[in-house]
């Protein structure tokens, strides 16, 4: 039988569209000075931190947790700011879960992107999000969100909290297979990253 005294509190949250979350328990932020080799065109990257300096936002995350352990959730906003590096649109870090059968589902609030999805064997999807588009995101998919429009992405997120995430391995496989660039046209289109030599420990 499970301990009153062991029943964590529910949480009560406010979502904002703007992605301020009220019932918050921790922020995060990553600056441009924090994403060096996270874009391919590494000169861009310069350009661009000797432009903006190194503490401008790219992306800010407001997460909400009131427990720990298997089955605890981690309920979360995470608002991007928009921009390319070189044609490359702004994105988060991505990663895989650390426990990687996690899931994770996310739910636009606003502004238009996508999600970046690939599997260690190879597959890819671009999946748009806009207002009130939800990803889910199964377990074994590496992911990333990704800024294509003109005003900030703001997603809703959860997953499971013990899932963690793995940032290595984006880095070991050169970067994602898939490139969101600007398609000339001030839309966006999918270039494959030469840079790609699979990821580690994929099967053959
Ligand atoms: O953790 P990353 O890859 O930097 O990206 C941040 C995004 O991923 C999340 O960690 C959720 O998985 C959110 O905080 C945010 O959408």
């Amino acid at each position: 039988m499970t301990e009153l005294r062991s029943v964590p509190e529910p949480g009560s949250l406010l979502v904002g569209t703007d992605g301020a979350l009220t019932g918050r328990t921790s922020v995060y932020e990553k600056r441009l000075g924090d994403m060096g080799g996270v874009y391919r065109d590494e000169s861009a990257y310069r350009d661009l931190l000797a432009e903006l300096g190194p503490d401008h936002l790219v992306y800010r995350v407001e997460e909400h947790r009131c427990a720990e352990g298997p089955g605890a959730l981690t309920i979360g906003t995470s608002t991007m700011q928009p921009g390319r590096v070189g044609a490359e649109y702004a994105v988060t870090r991505g990663h895989l879960h650390a426990v990687p059968d996690r899931a994770e589902l996310y739910h636009c609030l606003s502004g238009n992107g996508l999600l970046l999805l690939e599997t260690l064997d190879g597959r890819s999807e671009a999946l748009e999000l806009e207002p009130g588009r939800a990803v889910h995101v199964p377990g074994h998919w590496v992911h990333r969100s990704v800024n294509t429009g003109d005003e900030p992405l703001v997603t809703l997120f959860c997953y499971n909290t013990d899932a963690g995430q793995n940032y290595d391995l984006i880095a070991q496989a050169g970067g994602m297979a898939s490139l969101v660039v600007e398609d000339g046209e001030g839309g966006w289109t999918l270039r494959r990253n030469p840079d790609h030599v699979g990821y580690p420990g994929a099967v053959a």
